[in-house]
């Protein structure tokens, strides 16, 4: 970056900072709003009550007790059905009988040829609700005798509809999770804590467990006999939960998950509200794919429906921006720090109101640090990021939102085990989960430079309705990196060769041409009716350096969208341009360190002063700093506006912001000057005056003005250029335009 660049940079986080600063109601809602909800948590952090429970033992229970549901089901018409597949193996069946006999309970062995036909019968048969399990043998049997091989393996089925459920399926997990090693949401504390049986999803309560140890004796009894028998007849077996130890039992965790969230979204809601306002009136609404977040697309709609008006207004401001020399990158880089230090202000303002208020009430520096962690913005988003593989975590991560869910998800989780996450485990797993913190982290630095990225590539590829786009190759052109494109100075085109020669005086052979524009065209599609609008056609002409050349029309005569296209707000659809040499859809960059506009609308910062405005132009036009004072004092009393000075730009009346726009488009010593009706709204002594100035500005300089008045084009401009309906009508100096028309050439236009 070259020492210009990083002084427009500068000028650009300054005027950011100015404005922000400037706004003080808003900045201090800012404010208020993160105090009060950091109250608001602490006062929650304090109420509850972190208790301490435990320990916890449990009973031990033979693993054959039948549960009475089993034995004596209110629910379902028994008998039970226990089913088995495959039906035409012998030694299955036999296998399955004797698990039924071993389960002594009214139970009805039903065989099934294959798997789908044992769930065509579950589909469509009522009675399948009978069907207490399916045991799936994975053999192949050629034939009924085949024996049953040594490594048995076979599938238990058990419904996905509980049978043994006391509280209806509103209360139960309605899986078996078998996908999940741990639960999504690890409790501090043993799983139902109060279940003698471990509680859901139920392996015991349901007779999986049963069913199961009954199918290994029969299968043992089938390969081992009297042996198996022997030693089965002399062992019982129980199940017995873990004990658990006394523990901290803190709902902080469980408000925490669905509250943080929200309350992280109301903190930094303001904060995104008017920084994503400030970007969507500067931009189009093709960047809104780069800003995923609900709460900021949530802004953005709330925003469109209620400054629609204004984002227009803005969308040029930006581009008048860029006009007056300042790059994309720098506007996106001078936000990115603007709210950047914001944000992290914000940050820090929660961590020492929590870290006073925890260090008050709590002694322990692991709380404190407790406090911190839990007190960030936490969003549960993925509560089964359990069963979810590396890669579509990676991929999940890509979205900066769903990334910062998961990267609280781990410190929450991290938190509840009294482990933390710290710099030193970052690249530790918990939970044997398959992506580790650190990963989130890498996640959201690569995020950004993808932002970057793509915000900058869209940005110049698909401008939206103001600006002119750039090839999908721009990047990989020499000239996109490196400027200064070698000069092409077009031929002098000559506009009467077009159009008749009586409308058109000679041209100027003693002066440069500073802009030349050769048959120039602009389509406008309009959406209300989809029919198209020719604003201009076929537009050829050349203004000169040293003089300036006045547009006259009506209104809607195509001068503003001249003016725009050679501006570079809008491309043209055929024809070209060139300013100094340089062709305006390849070199706009180029021609844009010597550009001055005045739009028709003054597009002035409300809360900058007069003098605050012309200093970062001066910057931004490149006016050595030593010469800055000097600069803005000479235009301020040359446009009368000394004390002016230090007033807002909002607080200007019409026809001084019209003064400011001049200036600003004059100022830095631009050699192209494109002012649109640049003293409408001023009254008669101040538009002679500026006609004066104009007059005095004028050399050295191409100036192109447009205006609707016959006396300014008169007084103003050494060639007139008049157009109607888009088309250029006449072209000559005051005198020639009389001659021609008598003495109002506008109305024989
Ligand atoms: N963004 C646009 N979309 C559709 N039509 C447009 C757009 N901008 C201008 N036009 C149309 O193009 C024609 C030329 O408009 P332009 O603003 O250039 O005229 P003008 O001579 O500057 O008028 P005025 O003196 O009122 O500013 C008009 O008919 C206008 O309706």
């Amino acid at each position: 970056m070259s020492l210009f660049e990083y002084k427009k940079l500068m000028i650009l986080l300054w005027k950011n900072f100015t404005l922000k600063r400037r706004k003080v109601v808003a900045l201090v809602v800012e404010m208020v709003l993160t105090i009060v909800f950091g109250i608001i948590l602490l006062a929650i952090r304090n109420f509850i009550i972190i208790k301490k429970i435990g320990p916890f033992s449990y009973n031990a229970f033979p693993i054959s007790d039948v549960p009475s549901f089993i034995r004596s089901p209110v629910t379902v018409p028994y008998p039970w059905e226990l089913a088995y597949v495959p039906s035409k193996s012998i030694v299955v069946q036999n296998i399955v009988e004797n698990v039924k006999r071993d389960l002594n309970t009214n139970m009805k062995v039903i065989g099934f040829s294959s798997e789908r036909a044992f769930e065509d019968y579950v589909k469509q048969t009522n009675k399948s609700k009978n069907v207490l399990a399916a045991i799936v043998f994975d053999h192949v049997f050629q034939s009924s005798n085949d024996p049953l091989p040594l490594k048995v393996k076979y599938y238990l089925r058990f419904s996905n509809f509980k049978k043994n459920n006391t509280f209806g399926d509103a209360f139960e997990a309605s899986s078996w999770l078998t996908n999940s090693l741990f639960p999504s949401v690890p409790p501090v504390g043993p799983r139902n804590q109060q279940e003698e049986s471990g509680g859901s999803p139920g392996y015991i309560s349901e007779g999986f467990l049963l069913v199961q140890h009954a199918l290994d004796k029969a299968i043992m009894l089938h390969h081992s006999g009297s042996a198996a028998e022997k030693l089965l007849n002399g062992v019982r077996i129980f199940v017995q939960r873990f004990p658990y130890p006394r523990h901290y039992q803190d709902f902080f965790y469980v408000f925490a998950d669905i509250f943080i969230p929200l309350v992280a979204l109301c903190i930094f809601s303001l904060n995104h509200l008017v920084l994503i306002q400030s970007i969507v009136w500067e931009k189009e609404n093709r960047l809104k794919v780069l800003l995923p977040a609900l709460p900021q697309i949530v802004a953005l709609i709330c925003i469109f429906l209620i400054t629609d008006e204004i984002e227009h207004i803005f969308t040029i401001f930006l581009e008048y921006q860029l006009m007056i020399g300042v790059s994309n990158w720098m506007m996106w880089a001078a936000y990115f720090f603007t709210f950047l230090c914001l944000y992290v202000l914000t940050i820090i303002f929660m961590c020492i109101i929590f870290f006073v208020k925890a260090s008050v009430y709590l002694t322990a520096a692991r709380y404190s640090f407790l406090f911190f962690i839990t007190y960030l913005p936490a969003v549960r988003l993925l509560v089964n990021s359990g069963q979810m593989t590396f890669k579509q975590k990676l991929i999940f991560c890509l979205c900066c939102n769903v990334a910062m869910a998961l990267g609280f998800k781990y410190l929450l989780d991290a938190e509840s085990n009294k482990t933390g996450i710290k710099w030193n485990n970052i690249f530790s797993s918990t939970n044997l989960d398959n992506f580790l913190f650190a990963y989130v982290l890498g996640m959201f630095l690569f995020d950004t430079f993808l932002y970057g990225l793509m915000t900058w590539y869209i940005e110049a590829v698909f401008p939206g309705q103001y600006g002119v786009p750039k090839p999908w190759n721009f990047f990989l052109r020499h000239s996109y990196w490196f400027g200064n494109p070698p000069k092409n100075q077009p031929e002098t085109i000559q506009p009467k060769e077009t159009i008749e020669n009586k409308y058109f005086e000679a041209e100027p052979t003693d002066l440069v041409a500073g802009i030349q524009i050769k048959h120039l065209h602009k389509l406008f599609i309009l959406q209300k009716n989809n029919t198209i609008k020719v604003a201009i056609k076929d537009l050829s002409l050349n203004l000169y350096e040293g003089q300036i050349t006045v547009l006259l029309g009506h209104n809607g005569a195509g001068k503003s969208t001249t003016l725009s296209i050679l501006s570079g707000l809008y491309p043209s659809t055929s024809g070209k341009a060139y300013i100094h040499g340089y062709e305006i859809s390849e070199h706009m960059t180029e021609i844009r360190k010597s550009l001055g506009l005045c739009p028709q609308q003054d597009l002035l910062f409300n809360y900058l002063t007069v003098s605050e405005h012309l200093y970062f132009y001066c910057v931004i036009k490149g006016v050595p700093r030593n010469l800055h004072l000097q600069e803005i004092d000479n235009m301020l009393s040359a446009f009368n506006l000394l004390e002016k000075r230090d007033a807002f730009s909002k607080s200007l009346s019409g026809g001084m912001k019209r003064k400011l726009s001049i200036i600003v488009a004059l100022i830095g010593n631009s050699k192209v000057v494109i002012l649109d009706e640049p003293t409408s709204g001023m009254d008669p002594a101040s538009r002679r005056a500026t006609w004066d100035l104009l007059k005095t500005y004028k050399r050295d300089r191409t100036i192109l003005l447009t205006t609707h008045y016959m006396d300014e084009a008169d007084a103003l401009g050494d060639r007139i250029a008049i157009m109607a309906k888009g088309s250029l009508q006449c072209c000559g100096s005051s005198i020639f335009l009389k001659h021609l028309y008598g003495l109002s050439p506008f109305g024989h236009s």
